[in-house]
């Protein structure tokens, strides 16, 4: 049978059901009694109808042309959006074909969960759809109601996810609003929560530290220094300048786009170990509000993998190679060093059962340098590239040239301002009578690093107070004197042999010359 007269054969069923069947039903006695007879009637009459209008739409859907249908479903669809006053707008998590964060949707996250006027309503409305063989449960979790001017918002989270399979879950929100403050809503309203939604993340937002020790691939944790300009001890001129450097590089996205460069900036850090080059690097995070990837060339296999790394860093970050002269020959050969310090990844990497010949790293000095300045070190934005090194005179001209490190800061050792400023900080001494002695023992080229300083002036015990640390200090200044004496004797003992050797053949040579001169005479 043709399922078009199957159908009608139904509605027929459902035709007589409905007007003769509940007619019949409403007339037993039992009814008759409990139901009074008006009522009874207006039951049989909507039956009769609703059964009517059925079969109606039945015939219609199967013996109408195609043509009238279709203006119907449109006419439809008009009454449907005419009488509906609401517009709805859907902003979702992850856009686009690579998935992406939706910056919008974080904005409208930070926006609503920021403690304002809003009203929050927590929901718990699932409902189930199925879409093309896939079931979707539709999960409305709050409803935070907004007011703007005159206009009055609801937003509704929501997610949906597929049943199927839970890593499938998109979520998004719902903004509805009467269509009236549409020219408001769409203008004013959503520049303004994008915005506040902007600067509510520049606050919150959780920084991270990544590390690469799977290859290429970068695992994170909460980046939490508490490191500030503040706290570092260094020239303030000099510190001043660092600072205003890196916010103009932070608000020159203009700048960069005008001069058609990709914006991104190297920084080279220099210096005598604990000299502040970490400290610093935190700092910069902190006061940008950056993130940290903090990538370990020695468990990098190869340029391309170095490459790939680069492409999976996000913008409003901080690329730091510490140490770079121990992690890379600059002839372009890995050094050992590194594989036999035991670094982390080593480990980690012959726990999980590989040779150590998978481990050894291809990376190249032109691989670095095409990944601090090549094509691809243009792929993402707003990135700091920082470098460290004990030795910038083992560096590679190449690699620390302008457009690739285009800043070089020297860190170096302590100085007596400095040590005022440690003093001030760590005992909260502004002057002593023991500054003094520690001035001239400074004044007296004693390279003693920031760390040193620290910590010595660091208290070790609740007996410890300011008197005993600056004893503490003044112990090591002298200790620093003695090394420092020590081994400029050794030095200029190794220099007299040489220069004792010389004079006594000086001398064996005048003596000859003056037997020879006497003997002729
Ligand atoms: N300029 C500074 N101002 C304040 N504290 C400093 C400074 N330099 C070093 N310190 C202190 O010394 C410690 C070690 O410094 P840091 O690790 O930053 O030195 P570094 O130059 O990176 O050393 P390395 O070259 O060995 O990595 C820090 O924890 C910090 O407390």
């Amino acid at each position: 049978m043709k399922p078009s007269l199957l159908s009608l054969f139904f509605t027929l069923i459902n035709y007589n059901i409905h007007a003769k069947g509940l007619a019949s039903i409403m007339e037993t006695q039992k009814m008759k009694a409990m139901v009074p007879a008006r009522l009874t009637q207006t039951w049989t009459t909507m039956g009769s109808t609703i059964a009517s209008f059925m079969f109606v739409c039945a015939i219609l859907s199967q013996y109408c042309p195609y043509e009238l249908r279709h203006i119907i479903r449109r006419f439809r669809r008009w009454l449907k959006n005419n009488s509906y006053p609401y517009i709805q707008i859907a902003i979702h998590e992850f856009t686009g074909e690579k998935m992406r964060r939706s910056e919008a949707y974080a904005c409208v996250e930070a926006y609503l969960s920021s403690n304002t006027s809003k009203t929050t309503q927590r929901l718990k409305a699932e409902m189930e759809t199925e879409h093309s063989n896939l079931v979707l449960s539709m999960d409305e979790y709050e409803r935070v109601s907004d007011a703007f001017q005159d206009a009055e918002v609801e937003w509704v989270s929501s997610k949906v996810v597929s049943t199927k399979s839970t890593r499938n879950e998109q979520r998004f929100y719902k903004l509805k609003f009467h269509k009236r403050y549409r020219e408001v809503i769409t203008k004013s309203y959503l520049e303004h929560v994008i915005k506040q939604g902007k600067e509510i993340r520049k606050g919150n937002r959780t920084r991270r530290i990544y590390t690469n020790c799977s290859g290429y691939k970068w695992s994170h944790t909460v980046f939490e220094h508490p490191a500030s300009f503040e706290t570092i001890v260094m020239d303030e001129e000099k510190k001043q300048e660092i600072i205003e450097d890196l916010l103009a590089f932070r608000k020159g996205k203009d700048y960069y786009d005008r001069i058609g460069k990709a914006w991104k900036r190297g920084y080279l850090l220099y210096g005598p170990p604990g000299t502040g080059k970490s400290t610093m690097i935190a700092a910069m995070a902190n006061l940008l509000n950056y993130d940290v990837y903090d990538l370990e060339l020695t468990a990098v296999n190869s340029n391309a993998d170095l490459r790939k790394l680069l492409m999976e860093t996000t913008g409003k970050s901080i690329i730091v190679i510490e140490d770079i002269d121990c992690s890379l020959d600059l002839t372009g050969q890995r050094k050992k060093k590194a594989e036999k310090e035991e670094d982390k990844c080593y480990e980690k990497k012959q726990e999980e059962g590989n040779n150590s010949n998978s481990y050894s790293s291809k990376v190249t000095l032109s691989g670095l340098l095409n990944f601090i300045d090549g094509l691809w070190s243009a792929c993402g934005t707003e990135r700091l590239v920082v470098v460290t090194t004990n030795y910038v005179e083992k560096l590679d001209p190449a690699l620390i040239r302008t457009g690739r490190m285009d800043k070089h800061i020297e860190l170096s050792y302590c100085t007596f301002k400095g040590f005022k400023v440690f003093a001030k900080n760590y005992l909260n001494l502004e002057t002593h009578q023991m500054f003094d002695k520690i001035e001239e023992l400074m004044a007296r080229e004693t390279k003693i690093t920031p760390a040193d300083v620290a910590e010595n002036l660091m208290p070790k015990s609740s007996l410890d107070d300011p008197e005993r640390c600056l004893l503490n200090f003044i112990h090591a200044l002298e200790e620093v004197k003695v090394k420092a004496a020590t081994s400029n004797k050794a030095e200029s003992k190794e220099i007299e042999p040489a220069k004792g050797s010389k004079a006594m053949e000086k001398l064996a040579a005048t003596n000859l010359i003056f037997k020879i001169f006497n003997y002729l005479v």
